[in-house]
C-alpha cells in the first residue's frame, strides 16, 4: 500500500491522525476518533492478553509537553481484533498498532490479524520505552533484524514499523539499511516518545510520575526537532517507503514542516491528550490557511520537498 497515494491522492488537505496510545485505548475512545476529522486512526498498542500497565501517577503535563510511563496498559489483543471488525473502513482506514512482549506473542498476534483479514494496516510498535526489564526492540539492530524477518514471513501483507527516535547519522544509516531489506515494511512512523526523560516539581521535590522513579517518555513541543529529523533522515533513506511523522504535532504548521520534511500521514499524541478529537478540526483549517496562503492546492506539491542551503 502506498500511503502516499492512499492520502495524498485524495482531496484531504490534512491527512491527520492520532498518535498510538492516545484516546485509542478503550470502544468510546476508538469511537470518538471513528467520528473525528481525523483521515486515519490507530489502536493502542496490544499485546496478547490484558494489561493493567503500570502504576498511577504514570502521565503528566509539562510545560513543552508530557512525560508519560503508561507500561503499556491495553485491553489485550482480541479486544481490538473486535474493534476491527466493526469498524467502517469506508470512514477512514484503521492502523492496528502491536507490541507483544515477545517474539511469539507478536507472530501470535500478527497470525490472527492474518486470519481475521480485516483491512486495518499493522503498525508494530518497536519503541515502548516503558516496560521495566523490556529493552527496545527499535534500539536492539540484531533484535530488528530478527522480528521482521519473522514477521514478514508470517505476515503475507505490507505493514509499518513505530521507531524510537535516533539521535546518530550512523544509527539512521544501519536502521535504514535494515529496513530497506523488508519490502513488505511498506511505512515508517517516526517517532515514538524520547525514552526515559526526568521533571522535577520544584515544591515538593520529587519526580512527577510514579513508575520507573519518575523516568518515562517525552513527547510534544520538546520533541519536534527530533522528530523532523527522524522523518527526514528515513524519508531520504528509505525512498520506496512511506512516512508517517509522528512528535511535536499541536499546529498546523507542525504538520507543514512534518509533510515538507517528507511525511505523508501526521500523527497527534501529547496534543491529543491534552485538547481531545477537535484537535483535528483546528489542524486542517490551520494547514489549510498555511497551504492557502503558500499557493500550494495539493500536499504533493510541497510533500518531501524540504530545501537545503
Ligand atoms: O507506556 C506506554 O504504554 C507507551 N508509552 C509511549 O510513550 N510509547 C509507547 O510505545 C508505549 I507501549
Amino acid at each position: 500500500l502506498d500511503l502516499s497515494t492512499f492520502f495524498l491522492g485524495r482531496p484531504l488537505t490534512a491527512p491527520l491522525m492520532n498518535a498510538s496510545g492516545v484516546w485509542c485505548n478503550v470502544n468510546g475512545q476508538l469511537h470518538a476518533l471513528a467520528e473525528s476529522e481525523a483521515g486515519a486512526m490507530v489502536t493502542k498498542s496490544c499485546t496478547l492478553l490484558r494489561r493493567d500497565g503500570n502504576p498511577e501517577p504514570r502521565y503528566h503535563t509539562l510545560s513543552m509537553g508530557s512525560i508519560n510511563s503508561m507500561g503499556l496498559p491495553n485491553e489485550g489483543h482480541q479486544y481490538y481484533l473486535d474493534y476491527a471488525e466493526r469498524h467502517d473502513y469506508e470512514n477512514k482506514p484503521l492502523f492496528f498498532s502491536v507490541a507483544g512482549l515477545t517474539l511469539d506473542d507478536n507472530l501470535t498476534i500478527v497470525a490472527q490479524i492474518q486470519d481475521a483479514y480485516t483491512p486495518a494496516l499493522l503498525e508494530l510498535n518497536l519503541s515502548c520505552p516503558n516496560v521495566p526489564g523490556k529493552a527496545q526492540i527499535g534500539y536492539d539492530f540484531d533484535a530488528l533484524d530478527v522480528i521482521l524477518a519473522e514477521i514478514s514471513s508470517a505476515y503475507s501483507r505490507p505493514f509499518g514499523v513505530k521507531l524510537p527516535p535516533y539521535f546518530d547519522t550512523a544509527h539512521f544509516d544501519e536502521v535504514a539499511d535494515i529496513l530497506n531489506r523488508y519490502e513488505k515494511v511498506n511505512f515508517i512512523t517516526c517517532i515514538n516518545s524520547i525514552g526515559n526523560g526526568l521533571m522535577i516539581d520544584m515544591d515538593s521535590e520529587t519526580v512527577l510520575i510514579k513508575p520507573k522513579q519518575g523516568f518515562g517518555g517525552i513527547g510534544g513541543e520538546y520533541v519536534l526537532p527530533t522528530a523532523l529529523a527522524n522523518v527526514n533522515a528515513f524519508h531520504s533513506r528509505c525512498p520506496k517507503k512511506s512516512i508517517i511523522g509522528c512528535g511535536g504535532v499541536s499546529t498546523g504548521e507542525h504538520v507543514f514542516m512534518h509533510l515538507l520534511a517528507g511525511a505523508s500521514l501526521v500523527q497527534v499524541g501529547t496534543a491529543l491528550y491534552e485538547q481531545g478529537p477537535e484537535i483535528f478540526v483546528r489542524l486542517k483549517t490551520e494547514l489549510a490557511t498555511i497551504m492557502q496562503e503558500k499557493g500550494y492546492k495539493t500536499i504533493r506539491e510541497f510533500q518531501g520537498k524540504l530545501k537545503t542551503l
